[in-house]
């Protein structure tokens, strides 16, 4: 079994999603070649080889000569997977390249059991097992689902690969910054977020207490944005923002992947639930079993002795 990995590659940087990629090929036991639209200096550390296409010709993102770039690298490499990461890039570029190939497509996978790809489903509180009917298939993977154990490491074998004919309608003209947010959860060294446990609205004021006496900033998971208890801004998450502070603290969080995604880099997690089983426990170093509004206040009271 051959998995070709599409890499990630942003404003002259692979990024390091890339490496979940190669995670993800190992998980599946699969031989693994991957495609950089990039340039040489930002080659992936690993032993294998790597097809280099020039992204100062053909654009760091540009989504025919992409497409034609990775159906180049399928022709040659004959692969029974084609896998990119669940991200803008990754969402935009694999349906094009299944359609192109007549190849089957399954998006989001978050795991892998018995050979078969697990997807969430029903907002993340289920998940299904899914099985492509073709005999190759383009995949995805959910940012953060799997991680790469340990420092990248090796020397890719780069092969050049170029396009006879680069003719587009579209131009890569470069990328806009975000408008700046109220708060930049990326830099704050602590955390302290909200999740649907916390029941309504009123009750964020006492979680922001808490991060406001522990000095730091005011998070929140995404059932709680959508809501409108807390502004999108402070929402972590793949759909959020990606943190990691020395102290992140989840109350009434429950730990879905998509969450987990977006703080599991954070160095130390305390999680207050009163289920003891959440899966926030398996990533959280100090699980408190109580209700959060409980336990909140208190730990408050005390933080601001
Ligand atoms: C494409 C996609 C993107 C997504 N992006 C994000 C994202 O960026 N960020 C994100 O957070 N989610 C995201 N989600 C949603 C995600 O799948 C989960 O639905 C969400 O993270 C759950 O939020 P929660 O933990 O607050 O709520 P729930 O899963 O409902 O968990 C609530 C928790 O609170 C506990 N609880 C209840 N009452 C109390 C109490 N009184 N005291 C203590 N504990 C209590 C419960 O035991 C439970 O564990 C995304 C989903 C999809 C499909």
């Amino acid at each position: 079994m051959k998995a070709l990995l599409i890499c990630e590659y942003r404003e002259g940087k692979l990024l390091d999603s890339t490496y979940e990629l190669l995670a993800f090929a190992d998980r599946l036991g699969a031989d693994k070649a991957m495609v950089l639209i990039g340039s040489e200096a930002a080659a992936p550390r690993f032993d294998g080889k790597v097809y280099l296409a020039d992204a100062g010709k053909y654009g760091e993102y540009n989504p025919d000569l992409h497409k034609q770039i990775v159906l180049e690298a399928v022709a040659r490499e004959n692969p029974d997977y084609i896998v990119f990461v669940h991200s803008s890039y990754g969402w935009d570029l694999a349906p094009r390249v299944a359609a192109a190939l007549r190849a089957g497509q399954v998006s989001e996978i978050v795991g892998i059991v018995d050979g078969k790809f697990e997807v969430t489903c029903c907002n993340a509180k289920m998940r299904r097992s899914v099985v492509p009917k073709t005999a190759r298939a383009v995949l995805t993977i959910q940012a953060g689902a799997f991680s790469f154990a340990g420092e990248p490491h090796g020397t890719p074998q780069l092969e050049q690969l170029s396009l006879a004919e680069a003719a587009s309608g579209v131009e890569f003209v470069g990328y806009e910054a975000a408008e700046k947010k109220d708060v930049d959860l990326a830099k704050a060294e602590v955390i302290v977020s909200a999740g649907r446990g916390v029941g309504k609205k009123d009750n964020v004021a006492v979680i922001a207490a808490l991060a406001k006496a522990l000095g730091g900033e005011l998070g929140a998971s995404r059932p709680v944005v959508d809501a409108g208890w807390v502004e999108h801004s402070h929402q972590v998450g793949t759909t959020g923002q990606s943190v990691s502070p020395k102290l992140y603290v989840a109350c009434g969080i429950s730990g879905a992947i998509q969450h987990l995604a977006g703080m599991k880099k954070s160095d130390f997690v305390v999680a207050i639930n009163k289920d003891k089983d959440a899966p926030i426990g398996e990533v959280a170093d100090v699980l408190v079993v109580a209700d959060v509004m409980q336990f909140v206040p208190a730990l408050t009271a005390k933080c601001a002795r």
